[in-house]
């Protein structure tokens, strides 16, 4: 069951009309389901049954409390890729130790901080990496626990900004040069291996890539085995689809049947431990942006429909080109179709949540972006010098604030003007 729909012509958030939600928080402003939320996350526990296997839920892709408390609850671990994502990890009960740590520049203080609380390990992406996380390591008496983030060669068949597994991209350790650095993982003293990583892209739609990557760490690994360096589990990354649009992207069970599958046969794969870093697949379709629209402007060339939510707000549109539906809340009123340009108040020809889009509304009426739940409110920013939006978590006929719009005076909170300038005039 799909947790937001229309009954009666109005668009419900789980049993929540998405219209009260508007009138009770305002607008632009972020709406989660939290039964979405969890069905997604079970989908993968279950899909991987009793082989041993850990749920690292990406943090970047959905950051609020409110969803890492939950998933928390349910057993999940987490993959952060700063000292942000760790605190708030903490901040939100989650288990240190079902954290990995993933990313290609972690700093010296962040890496003190994930040894301090006890990561479960530190995805490692390059050779100086290594001698970094041993040293601070041995300055703090610890022995820290990496797995290497293999960048295996294959195409995800994605957008080129989100393909991550491919030679010319920055991430992980050539595939060729792996066994060489696992070879000075264990030769430096304060490191312990118990690793083998690769996240290879977002958004995939097809199993096959996951499959040939796959295919690629198995051989490592049987290299790695010859050597003498056992490792207790393998991370797949994250990177599963979702449907924006009319994409067919494997379920997490048809992933999980496929991979098990090729695993099965090699030997000694029943004690590896899987470990999977779902971010999209767990929160996009799980939360959706509302936005009024404040003004028609018809057009020669084209219709724009103006929102009160810009590329500030949420930044898929113009970042990737991405098709996002967009949905009028209420359908009940009569109103004429035309097709418009959904555009925000930024100023920026760029600015826009979607075009093209036939549309039965008028000035005043909600519109609900969705599959908005990751890559939304995380990568919003104050250009513009407009506040962040609000978070809303629905939960059954329940809304909860989980984050308030930010307040205009925190838009310059730390800024200072120059001790000359502070009143009066020169
Ligand atoms: C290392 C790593 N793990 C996990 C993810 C989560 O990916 P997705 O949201 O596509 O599942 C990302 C983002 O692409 C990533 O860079
Ligand atoms: N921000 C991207 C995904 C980035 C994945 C991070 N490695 C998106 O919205 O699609």
């Amino acid at each position: 069951m799909d947790h937001f729909e229309y009954r009666d012509g109005v668009l419900y958030g789980e049993d929540v009309p998405l219209s009260r939600v508007a009138e009770q928080f305002g607008t632009p402003c972020y709406v989660y389901s939290r039964a979405t939320l969890a069905r997604h996350f079970r989908a993968y526990t279950e899909a991987l049954g009793s082989h041993p296997h850990l749920i690292c839920y990406a943090v970047k892709a959905n950051t609020n409390l409110a969803v890492l408390g939950l998933l928390a609850r349910m057993g999940s671990g987490f993959d952060i890729v700063s000292v942000g994502e760790l605190e708030r990890v903490l901040a939100a009960g989650g288990d240190p130790a079902r954290v990995v740590f993933s990313g290609v520049a972690k700093q010296e203080a962040e890496m003190a901080r994930a040894l301090e609380v006890g990561i479960k390990c530190f995805n490692v992406e390059s050779r100086p990496e290594l001698e970094r996380l041993d040293a601070v390591a041995g300055r703090l008496g610890k022995v820290a626990p990496v797995s290497l983030r293999v960048n295996p060669d294959v195409d995800a068949g994605t957008h080129p900004y989100i393909s991550t597994g491919l030679k010319d991209n920055k991430f992980g350790i050539p595939v060729d040069e792996a066994l060489a650095a696992y070879e000075l993982a264990t030769e430096l003293p304060h490191l312990k291996v118990v690793g083998l990583d690769c996240h290879i892209g977002s958004q995939l739609t097809e199993i096959s890539p996951f499959l040939d990557a796959l295919d690629r760490l198995l051989v490592l690994l049987e290299r790695l085995r010859e050597c003498g360096i056992e490792v207790e589990h393998l991370d797949l990354g994250g990177g599963l689809g979702v449907p924006y649009r009319n994409e067919h992207p494997p379920s997490p069970f048809d992933y999980a049947t496929a991979l098990l599958e090729r695993l099965s046969k090699w030997p000694g794969s029943e004690r590896l431990t899987l470990l999977f870093e779902p971010g999209r697949s767990i929160a996009a379709n799980a939360g959706v942006l509302l936005t009024r629209v404040e003004f028609l402007k018809p057009g020669e060339t084209r219709n724009f429909a103006i929102v009160d939510a810009g590329m500030n707000d949420l930044i898929r549109p113009s970042l990737y080109q991405a098709w996002q539906a967009i949905l009028p809340v209420d359908t009940r009123k009569p109103r004429d179709t035309a097709t418009y340009d959904v555009v925000g108040p930024v100023c920026e020809t760029g600015d826009f949540l979607g075009k093209d889009r036939a549309l039965a509304i008028a000035a005043d009426d909600l519109l609900a972006v969705r599959s908005a739940g990751a890559y939304g409110f995380v990568m919003a920013s104050n250009y513009n010098s407009r506040p962040r939006p609000a978070e809303v978590m629905v939960d059954g006929d329940r809304a909860h604030l989980v984050r308030r719009r930010e307040r205009l005076e925190e838009l310059w909170a730390g800024e200072a003007l120059l001790p000359e300038d502070e009143g009066g005039s020169r």
